[in-house]
């Protein structure tokens, strides 16, 4: 029940079962070369217009039944009335009996009527002037993000994403692992006078973050820093905890924004001083405007929905465990790592959202490289392996470089990549038989800017949100990341005095190694 809102399990649902009919009748056999000779509209068909972001889905293993069939799953798992709760402010997040208004950080100033709008726009234009002064400060050489999970990926993604809309003379570091290695690497190139720290945690209790800020800071002092005040930022939710540490800037945000889904709040101060106030404000409208069409869209023409409904017919009916993500953007290679943080802490759920056990199968395994780097490691496992495993390729259609001749070369292995997959090519030897009719989607941005990028985003965490909902699961807890936080707490203690007792055999002797 998500606030008074009861939903059938999906695969209790009349057309789950119409699913799997269809799958195992009509639909057996399909074969990709087959669909293209015999529905000369299906590009247009399985394609779609939205925000900033062109996707091509007719390279799918899924024909016009399954689709109408998975529209009308959608309907029965009312996903539109669950949608306009989260985007009501209701707390959909129910096993933390938190709203859910990421979406809110993105509506312009005077558009919403939530209670908490003023205050994003407040906390929005604070932190925009603080990236102005820091872009006008010369003496700020570098800044360092010091956080983890959704309060690094966002943001390195994004400060990569747009590096050629990024402010000439200054370095961008993101620190984010309790391995030391990573942090002195870092700080060895710094000089205390010229860094600003950016310390990024929603909680403020994160331990690989509060290591290092810990370590930032007596690097900062023993190295001779004067004012950590002025060289220390806080990005959270615990304005408290930042004080305690001694920062005296801190830009807050609410609990209704979930980790990974934080870029747009104050954790992404590290994009906004790299791609300036105006840039980062257009960051934020290609979301809202991706938004809109979530909201509003007609669920066949909704490509969230479309996306995320075919997550749900590759994941339960095609039995496909992973999807590949191929950027063909060298600037895009963090996608791959921020996607996994979106889809897998979101939807990597066996339990529904009242904590009642599925009998579907939920998140796939996301991975990927920018191409055409893929295509040289792992792309023969994609054409020539036992799996099936879905790619999704995006390209960009404007190059932000004058190089001659490469960005036709890289967009036409793109495209070709597509093409090997769907038409295989028939060999007798064995080995050099490509089986063919392996899915891909393909999206097209028209350039890499800030609009497109935060449509694309915002498209992938409506994409998450569609296929958890049809899921039932609460796609916006992380239960499944505490055990092991708390087990390594119990651990550090013992790899000083070697004590084992009380676990397992083969703990206690990788312990007695590691000391
Ligand atoms: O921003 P925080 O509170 O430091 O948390 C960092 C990350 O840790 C997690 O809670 C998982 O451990 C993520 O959900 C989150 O993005």
């Amino acid at each position: 029940m998500i606030t008074g809102l009861s939903r059938p399990h999906c695969d209790h649902t009349q057309a789950w079962q119409l699913l799997r009919q269809h799958r195992d009748g009509q639909f057996a056999g399909f074969d990709l070369r087959r669909a293209f000779q015999h529905e000369p509209a299906r590009f247009e068909t399985h394609s779609q217009q939205a925000p900033h972001v062109f996707a091509d889905l007719s390279k799918n293993l899924v024909d016009e039944h399954a689709r109408s069939l998975l529209l009308e799953l959608a309907r029965e798992c009312m996903l539109e009335r669950h949608r306009d709760l989260m985007f009501a402010g209701a707390p959909v997040n129910n096993t933390e009996g938190r709203a859910v208004k990421h979406w809110l950080l993105r509506v312009p100033r005077g558009a919403s009527a939530d209670p908490d709008a003023a205050e994003v726009h407040e906390t929005l234009d604070a932190m925009l002037d603080c990236a102005a002064s820091v872009r006008a400060d010369e003496a700020i050489t570098d800044v360092v993000n010091i956080g983890i999970g959704g309060s690094d990926l966002g943001p390195q993604m994004a400060v990569a994403a747009l590096e050629a809309f990024a402010i000439p003379g200054k370095r961008f570091h993101f620190v984010s692992n309790v391995d030391g290695h990573e942090l002195a690497a870092v700080l060895r190139t710094l000089r205390p006078a010229s860094t600003l720290f950016l310390i990024a945690s929603k909680t403020f209790t994160t331990l690989e973050t509060m290591t290092n800020a810990r370590s930032a800071r007596a690097w900062f002092e023993a190295e001779g820093g004067r004012d950590v005040a002025r060289h220390f930022v806080a990005l959270t939710t615990n304005t408290q905890a930042a004080a305690e540490f001694g920062i005296r800037t801190t830009f807050g945000f609410r609990d209704w924004v979930g980790g990974r889904y934080s870029m747009w709040s104050s954790i992404g101060l590290p994009i906004a001083i790299a791609i300036g106030p105006e840039n980062f404000r257009a960051l934020l409208a290609g979301a809202h405007a991706m938004d809109r069409h979530f909201a509003t869209a007609p669920l066949a023409a909704n490509l969230p929905v479309r996306l995320g409904l075919l997550d749900i017919w590759n994941r339960n009916f095609l039995g496909q465990p992973s999807r590949s993500i191929a950027p063909y953007h060298s600037a895009l290679r963090r996608l791959p790592a921020y996607l996994q943080q979106l889809e897998m802490e979101s939807n990597g759920k066996r339990v529904d959202a009242q904590g009642r056990p599925l009998s579907v199968q939920t998140s796939p395994v996301l991975w990927g490289e920018p191409g055409t780097n893929g295509q040289h490691a792992y792309f023969q496992m994609l054409h020539q392996g036992t799996d099936t495993v879905p790619v999704e390729f995006i390209a960009v259609r404007q190059a932000a470089h004058g190089l001659p001749g490469h960005h036709a070369q890289l967009l036409a292995n793109a495209l070709a990549q597509a093409q090997a997959l769907m038409q295989g090519r028939p060999d007798a030897g064995g080995h050099r038989d490509f089986p063919g009719n392996r899915p891909s989607s393909f999206f097209i941005l028209d350039r890499l800017d800030p609009a497109s990028l935060g449509a694309f985003i915002a498209m992938q965490e409506h994409r998450v949100f569609t296929s958890g909902s049809i899921w039932g699961i609460d796609s916006f807890d992380q239960w499944g990341v505490e055990l092991g936080k708390v087990l390594a707490q119990d651990i550090v203690p013992r790899l000083a005095t070697g004590e084992v007792q009380g676990l397992d055999a083969s703990t206690a002797g990788l312990l007695a190694r590691l000391r």
